[in-house]
């Protein structure tokens, strides 16, 4: 049998929030085996998009990224962000290695075709360089990637961090029986938005579709749940969203997708 890997993302909720934070890398730290981290941070990109007086637009929960926008991104994800948590796993002793997708160039993307919107600098992922992760992982670094990919022509484009954890969980899964996490700052997909007791336990393609058509999801968990089921579409082991308690073994309380 293959032998196990853990792919987690952390939401910009989570980020924001410096205990919260601290309280998900302690329980990251602890994960045993393999393990990759991705993380968002969109949240802090929009308010320090707002201080700068740049006005941020989000469509169906990705960011329209003109210049400036793309600039923000950078300074936040592939700096304040990625090399905070990088530090803080290091004093967990846990050895993280902060990467963007072009470091290495381990994920090489396009710039979204325009269609009916044009997203900007966002990007597609096209390929993953496989071995160079897998360099990484046997020789026992922890890769912490932010939402950052580039076209291998020196254009760097921002790419949605759920995305790129599904990518990732994707192009190892045939070397690794592979979980995806998805971390945030709820215990799970809600029957009701405002009510956190409603984690809905189990939900498959059906129950997907019919959660879409009574629209009870919206914004970000719209790209979290297409990406779901494009994971597991693509054999991906198991997918789970929820929040920090989630990595705990005792954990029940969280959401599982299957096919
Ligand atoms: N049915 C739902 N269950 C849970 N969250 C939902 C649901 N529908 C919409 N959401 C929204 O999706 C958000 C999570 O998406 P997003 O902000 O992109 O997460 P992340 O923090 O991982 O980036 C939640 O904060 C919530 O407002
Ligand atoms: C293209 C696109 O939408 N990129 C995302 C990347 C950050 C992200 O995914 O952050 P969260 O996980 O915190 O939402 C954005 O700029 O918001």
């Amino acid at each position: 049998m293959k032998p196990a890997l853990s792919v987690i993302k952390i939401g910009g909720n989570i980020i924001e929030d410096s205990t919260e934070l601290s309280r998900f890398l302690s329980s990251f730290s602890r994960v045993q085996g393999p393990k990759i981290l991705v993380h968002g941070g969109g949240k802090k990109a929009t308010s320090l998009s707002e201080k700068l007086g740049i006005k941020p637009s989000m469509v169906k929960g990705r960011r329209i990224t003109d210049a400036q926008a793309l600039e923000v991104a950078i300074m936040v994800y592939a700096g304040l962000v990625n090399k905070t948590i990088v530090s803080k796993l290091q004093a967990l002793q846990c050895n993280a290695l902060g990467l963007s997708g072009a470091d290495a160039a381990v994920i090489k993307a396009i710039k979204r075709p325009v269609k009916s919107i044009d997203y900007g600098f966002a990007g597609d992922i096209v390929s993953i360089r496989t071995k160079t992760l897998l360099s990484f992982l046997e020789t026992g670094l922890v890769p912490v990637f932010c939402a950052l990919t580039d076209d291998g022509q020196g254009q760097l484009l921002n790419t949605n961090a759920d995305t790129i954890a599904s990518e990732l969980a994707i192009a190892l899964s045939s070397e690794y029986r592979t979980t995806l996490y998805y971390c945030f700052e709820k215990p799970g997909v809600l029957a009701n938005v405002y009510d956190e007791a409603s984690v809905i336990s189990h939900i498959n393609k059906q129950a997907y579709y019919s959660l879409l058509r009574e629209k009870q999801i919206s914004e970000g968990m719209l790209p979290k749940l297409e990406n779901c089921f494009h994971a597991l579409d693509h054999s991906v082991h198991k997918v789970c969203i929820g929040d920090i308690t989630m990595l705990q073994a005792k954990s029940s309380n969280f959401t599982t997708l299957t096919l």
